[in-house]
């Protein structure tokens, strides 16, 4: 393996993480996108050397419920900002009595319920067609449940992640569907970002932090914000150590993606070249610029 990619390692921080401690050399900067802005600034720092940078999803203060969250302009910034591989940290709920609050999934597989979202980078005048088969990158999922078991967090790795559109919680009836779907974890946000960074080909994993049990566990109360924003802090706290403990086990310089994200592209694009639209390539300069600019 030629070890020709140093990366940088993109933090995307969900409900009650809105800042990430042990950064070097911190600085919030304004990161423009052709999408239109982020949902905050973003903070560019070092973790034991490793360029890091952190976006709040939802903005400090969270003033962006997931509906709104301009997600192709979270991962763009982040792209163009030359992150190479995406860890996000989510607030989620319990599909699974065996995965009470507190619990970390390591996620690896989606069922998106969203519709009210833009989901792609492509579209009119630039046509592409990625696989998200297996939409989150398994050397990143390693190095994740490998921090985990160093700290001796209870982590399970590999689940399904239901994204739901919200901003309400979901029904009893919703909530038993998705078990009987075999779901895991319920949340709001995984989706479209899971499929945009795939698009942006970055490397992506997620982290899904039980907040509460959902409205299906008959032993429990139907989830209330104060319930998870309760829970939300410890494991923000969680999630601060794992994140100390991954960053030096995924800095290194390394070879290519054995699983292929960052080649996401190569048979993606179907629309002839001469046909595109040069706004649109314009656009996608940051994503997608590394085949679209192939000579
Ligand atoms: C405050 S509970 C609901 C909220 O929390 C999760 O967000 P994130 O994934 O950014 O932690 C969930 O998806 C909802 O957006
Ligand atoms: N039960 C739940 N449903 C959707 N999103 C959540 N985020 C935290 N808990 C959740």
């Amino acid at each position: 393996m030629s070890a020709s990619i140093t990366p940088v390692i993109g933090l995307i921080g969900g409900s009650g993480l809105y800042d990430i401690d042990g950064l070097q050399d911190r600085e919030w900067r304004h990161v423009p996108t052709p999408w239109g802005a982020p949902s905050d600034q973003l903070l560019f720092g070092t973790l034991a050397g490793i360029r890091c940078v952190f976006l709040p999803r939802h903005g400090r203060g969270h003033p962006n419920p997931p509906s709104a969250l301009n997600f192709r302009a979270n991962i763009d910034a982040l792209k163009r900002s030359g992150v190479t591989d995406v860890i996000s940290l989510s607030a989620v709920g319990s599909l699974q009595e065996q995965y009470p609050p507190g619990h970390f999934v390591i996620v690896d597989q989606f069922i998106d319920r969203t519709f009210a979202r833009e989901k792609s980078f492509f579209g009119p005048g630039c046509v592409a067609h990625v696989s998200v088969a297996h939409p989150t990158c398994p050397r990143l999922s390693d190095a994740i449940a490998d921090a985990g078991a160093e700290l001796g967090l209870p982590m399970t790795k590999g689940g399904t992640y239901l994204v739901m559109e919200g901003p309400q919680f979901s029904t009893k009836a919703e909530s038993l569907l998705y078990r009987q779907w075999g779901c895991d974890v319920i949340g709001m946000t995984n989706m479209p970002e899971a499929k945009l960074a795939r698009e942006a080909e970055l490397c992506y994993a997620s982290v899904a932090m039980v907040t509460d049990f959902d409205c299906w566990h008959p032993d429990h109360d139907h989830v209330t914000v104060d319930q998870v924003v309760k829970v939300l802090f410890s494991n923000a706290d969680k999630a601060r150590a794992l994140v100390k403990a991954l960053i030096p086990r995924i800095g290194a310089p390394r070879g290519p993606c054995e699983a292929g994200c960052d080649r996401a592209l190569d048979h993606a694009l179907i629309t002839a070249p001469e046909m595109r639209d040069p706004k649109m390539v314009a656009m996608l300069d940051a994503v997608a610029g590394r085949v679209l600019h192939a000579k």
